[in-house]
């Protein structure tokens, strides 16, 4: 007689969703979206405040798919960009599957943090867990501590937490960890994106980015807030170039001067170091045209906001 038993552990059912992550700005929410997707999809810089649109990486496993959406840092509006850029967190997380809150470890929790963690608690059908960042940075005894505010931070406004993980991105430290944790909170579902598709933001916004950053670069703090990088055409060529045509606003001519610098220098500087970028993500050899124009107020304007974008 033949055994036609055979043993089969049960595979556990594919999960796909969305996971956004919150913070306030500087909390280190782009380069652990990079550190997750593994390939450098959000912009980062030093400076606050510099993510702009909504880009998505993508967390391939055999049995889980994660879409990471990464948000601007969600503030108290100021300006009309400001109130756009909280419409668009709000939009966000009502759609998502998990919110991460990032609090890092060397920092002392703040309003800003509070404030955002109430705004979570307005966002019911999504599962919150809170993120403790950049634990390179701070002692274990720190982060032991942190952990513990953080917990209680939950506790108070939101019923706690699901999970509270500390990671690092410089490191890589824990960030394995917190992709687990981010794919256990998903629902049962298919693959949302083909194998290898780490991002499905249109190709033209990540250039736009890639000269935002190279921009901002080593400039003055007000600057952020008053550069908007548009892309305004794309030639392939016949030798296989592809040329580029990019527009930088402005709010100034003050501005102007400080992207261009002394004889074009610093604009020069710009185009070369985010042709190298864009390159690399597109795979293919890049003629960058950069011109800076001056859109006066463009914050403050919903007609120029829209054209540029917001
Ligand atoms: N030491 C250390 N620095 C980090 C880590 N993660 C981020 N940083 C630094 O912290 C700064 C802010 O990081 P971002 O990832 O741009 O922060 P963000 O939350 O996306 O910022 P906004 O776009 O302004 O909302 C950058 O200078 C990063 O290099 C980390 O794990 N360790």
């Amino acid at each position: 007689m033949t055994d036609t038993t055979t043993s089969t552990t049960p595979t556990p059912p594919h999960r796909s969703g969305f996971a956004c992550l919150v913070g306030r700005p500087n909390a280190g929410k782009s380069t652990l979206t990079n550190a997750l997707v593994g390939q450098k999809v959000a912009i980062t810089s030093s400076r606050p405040q510099t993510t702009r649109h909504t880009v998505r990486g993508i967390v391939h496993r055999p049995d889980a798919q994660l879409v990471l959406v990464d948000t601007p840092g969600l503030h108290r509006p100021r300006t009309l960009l400001g109130q756009r850029l909280n419409d668009l967190v709000h939009e966000t997380l009502a759609e998502v599957d998990v919110v991460a809150l990032c609090i890092p470890a060397d920092e002392k929790i703040g309003p800003g943090d509070r404030f955002i963690a109430e705004a979570l608690a307005a966002v019911p059908r999504s599962t919150k867990v809170a993120l403790v960042t950049k634990t390179d940075k701070a002692s274990r005894q720190q982060v032991a501590e942190q952990l513990l505010a953080v917990s209680a931070l939950g506790e108070e406004l939101l019923g706690g937490f699901s999970d509270v993980v500390p990671a690092s991105a410089l490191t890589g430290e824990q960030v394995d960890t917190v992709a687990d944790v981010l794919l256990q909170h998903l629902p049962e579902g298919p693959r949302l994106y083909p194998d290898g598709e780490l991002t499905d933001e249109p190709e033209q916004v990540m250039v736009a980015e890639l000269v935002r950053e190279a921009a901002l670069e080593g400039v003055r703090d007000e600057l952020p807030h008053s550069l908007a990088v548009v892309v305004e055409e794309t030639q392939e060529q016949e030798n296989g170039v592809l040329k580029v045509f990019v527009w930088l606003y402005v709010e100034r001519e003050s501005q102007k001067g400080i992207v261009i610098g002394k004889g074009g220098a610093r604009l020069k500087d710009v185009g070369t170091r985010a042709r190298h970028q864009i390159e690399a993500l597109l795979g293919t050899k890049v003629h960058l045209d950069l011109r800076v124009k001056v859109a006066k107020d463009w914050q403050r304007d919903p007609k120029q906001l829209q054209r540029l974008g917001f």
